[in-house]
């Protein structure tokens, strides 16, 4: 097991997956190290700084010493009006080393988060659509925000403790070189002073931590609840007492949280205040005795307790250096166990490119499939979901033994019942995943042997739920062609049978739409996906056809758009429409994850299998214009291919 710590983690049962799970794995310490490589020159800078900036904290108190002794004492004025624009002059110097080291630690903090977010994201970017299908996007994004924020604070508060450590070392020695006795006295008395100040630190440490779980469950939840879909979930089905009741209950405890942290956090200063003022007025009643007998001069006494003014500060900081320097390596545990997942489908290095604008074949060759578990793909705090331990997923086989060969230039039709592997079908093609065994090929390479620049370009997807990001309808389509011009942009809309719509807008292409522009239909949406596709002009096109009903009109032109977008390419259609399947050169029908009848339309209804069936139920009732027949086509029956059952 690979786990070796465990820091004061909440009352989590085992089978609770935690987001913020404080386990940390062996060899994060030297990883974490391993980020201050690139950035060693201003970690340098920043020793310099910090030397500095501690010698002008002890030379102050030395100052004022001579001020007093040699000074005011020996009423030497011109020694006293030079101390005292040394001292102040060694004051605006200390200010201004503070605020370059506070900058300095401050860009090895943010260069550190900018390495660590800028790896991460390129890497989330590139693993598998399984990973996305199983994680919570709240928590991924609470991991790669919120966690990664941490991390990087924790961090530049770990620079700045190394600081305040050579500080109270110096400081230490200082107080020694003035007065063994009174600097015995402060020795013993810190760790005193220390004990409630700590306590306090490490209540403040839980209720933070508490307050972020608290946070991150409601944010999970409200990102659930209030996208466009859920919303409508809730709305139709939801129970609005119950969830108020859910909401009020989680945004209790966040506010008890929260006001039992500010009085804890005024507390940490009262404390620290108090401590001072205490061993102000100790030092003052031990050194004043020792003047007044003789044995210690004022100017020291002065200095004495100066020294220790600036004391407390660094040792306060230096008491949460623990907690500190556990948050980094939590976090940078949690972002590791992200960039430790494997992409699972990545680019070969002699990986070559199709020719553009040649409409290939596909084949499938013996393809065999099983969706990845859990455990080859996610993280159990990433998908939030209580699995209990021993539930172990079984993989089950989706496809098998697949074969089939969709020529070039030509459409293939997949209709079979609910379930059957037809979407699984498309999602190989377009490299989703990757085939468990058997080959994939189009234009008679491996896919897996494709470059992802020319796969994108080759294959195009319209889905059955077109996605649009909640932005212009102009961005929308570029994000397929960024160099379209505003010509090309009008013919694809055109071409996809959505310019009327778009030039009827106020706003034209200037419109939101997406996720909060939700005034556009299924058909609508689908006939944009539409057009960004023909933007793209991929040679191979994977459609699923909507099954959503869509008014006549509305369906014409899906049609007519769907013409456009398929002519002359290589074409893959989950199809509910007859029309598309009437049009097909090829349909397959597919039926527990394999090819079981494969034929025209007509040379399938006339040989009455599970096709025939799937057009009685189905199909049939989407013709407007006839009466289903009669199954007694006029196709040699013996064109049909039909498959063994494997
Ligand atoms: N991401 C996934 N992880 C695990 N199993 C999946 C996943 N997606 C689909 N499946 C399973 O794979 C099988 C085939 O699903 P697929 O979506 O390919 O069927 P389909 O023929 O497209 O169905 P429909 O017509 O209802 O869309 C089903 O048993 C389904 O539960």
């Amino acid at each position: 097991m690979d786990v070796v710590l465990r820091f004061g983690a909440p009352n989590k049962t085992d089978d609770d997956p935690d987001p913020w799970s404080t386990e940390v794995r062996r060899g994060t310490v030297r990883r974490v190290l391993a980020y201050f490589r690139p950035h060693l020159g201003k970690v340098a800078l920043f020793v310099l700084v910090a030397v500095l900036e501690s010698a002008v904290v002890i030379a102050t108190p030395l100052a004022l010493k001579e001020l007093i002794d040699g000074g005011i004492l020996k009423d030497d004025l011109g020694l006293v009006v030079w101390m005292a624009c040394l001292a102040a002059g060694l004051a605006v110097v200390g200010a201004g080393l503070t605020l370059v080291s506070a900058y300095i630690a401050g860009w090895i903090g943010e260069g550190v988060g900018y390495d660590l977010r800028v790896q991460s994201l390129d890497h989330v970017r590139r693993l598998p659509i399984a990973f996305f299908t199983r994680t919570q996007t709240g928590v991924l994004v609470g991991r790669l925000h919120t966690e990664l924020i941490m991390a990087q604070q924790a961090f530049s508060h770990l620079l700045m403790a190394a600081t305040s450590a050579l500080t109270v070392v110096l400081v230490l020695v200082e107080l020694v070189y003035l007065s063994w006795l009174v600097a015995a006295v402060t020795a013993v008395l810190i760790p005193v002073f220390l004990v409630p100040w700590v306590y306090v630190g490490r209540l403040i440490q839980r209720r933070t931590t508490l307050q972020m779980d608290a946070n991150a469950g409601l944010a999970g939840v409200l990102q659930e609840r209030f996208n466009v879909q859920g919303a409508m979930l809730a709305k139709l089905y939801g129970r609005p007492d119950e969830e108020v009741a859910e909401y009020r209950d989680r945004a209790g405890v966040i506010r008890r949280i929260g006001v039992s942290l500010s009085v804890w956090g005024r507390m940490a200063f009262v404390i620290m205040g108090l401590m001072a003022s205490l061993a102000t007025a100790l030092v003052y009643g031990i050194g004043g005795e020792l003047v007044l007998a003789g044995a210690l001069q004022l100017g020291t006494l002065v200095a004495i307790a100066t020294l220790l003014g600036r004391l407390f500060g660094p040792i306060t900081q230096l008491s949460g250096l623990q907690e500190t320097a556990q948050t980094v390596v939590v976090s940078f545990s949690r972002i590791f166990e992200l960039l430790d997942l494997k992409p699972l489908i990545e680019e070969r290095p002699d990986a070559v490119a199709l020719e553009r604008g040649v409409a290939p074949d596909i084949e499938f060759d013996d393809v065999s499939f099983r969706y990845p578990t859990a455990d080859e793909v996610s993280l159990a705090s990433l998908e939030h979901v209580r699995a209990g331990r021993g539930t172990e997923e079984i993989p089950v086989e989706v496809l098998r033994g697949v074969g089939f060969r969709v020529p070039a230039g030509t459409l293939t039709a997949l209709v079979g019942p609910s379930g059957a592997g037809k979407s699984t079908l498309t999602h190989l093609v377009s490299r989703l995943y990757d085939p468990v065994s058997g080959v994939i090929r189009v234009g008679g390479h491996d896919l897996r042997d494709l470059s992802f620049a020319s796969l994108r370009d080759t294959v195009g997807v319209v889905s059955q739920d077109a996605y649009l990001f909640h932005d212009t309808i102009r961005e929308n389509l570029l994000y397929a062609r960024p160099t379209a011009t505003e010509d090309e942009l009008v013919e694809a809309c055109k071409g996809a049978q959505i310019w009327d719509l778009i030039e009827s807008l106020p706003r034209g292409f200037d419109t939101i739409a997406g996720d909060r522009g939700y005034r556009l239909s299924g058909g609508e949406k689908q006939r944009l996906a539409i057009a960004r596709l023909l933007l793209k002009a991929p040679s191979v096109v994977v459609l699923d056809e909507a099954t959503a009903h869509l008014d006549s009109e509305s369906e014409a032109a899906v049609q007519r758009a769907l013409k456009t977008a398929l002519r002359s390419r290589t074409s893959l259609v989950i199809a509910h429409r007859l029309s598309t399947i009437r049009e097909a050169d090829q349909i397959l029908v597919i039926e527990g994850g394999g090819v079981r009848e494969r034929g025209t339309h007509d040379e399938l209804l006339a040989a009455g299998g599970l096709y025939a069936e799937l057009y009685r139920t189905q199909f049939a009732r989407s013709e407007s214009n006839g009466s289903p027949p009669d199954g007694n086509g006029s196709a040699p029956v013996r064109q049909v291919v039909r498959e063994g059952g494997r």
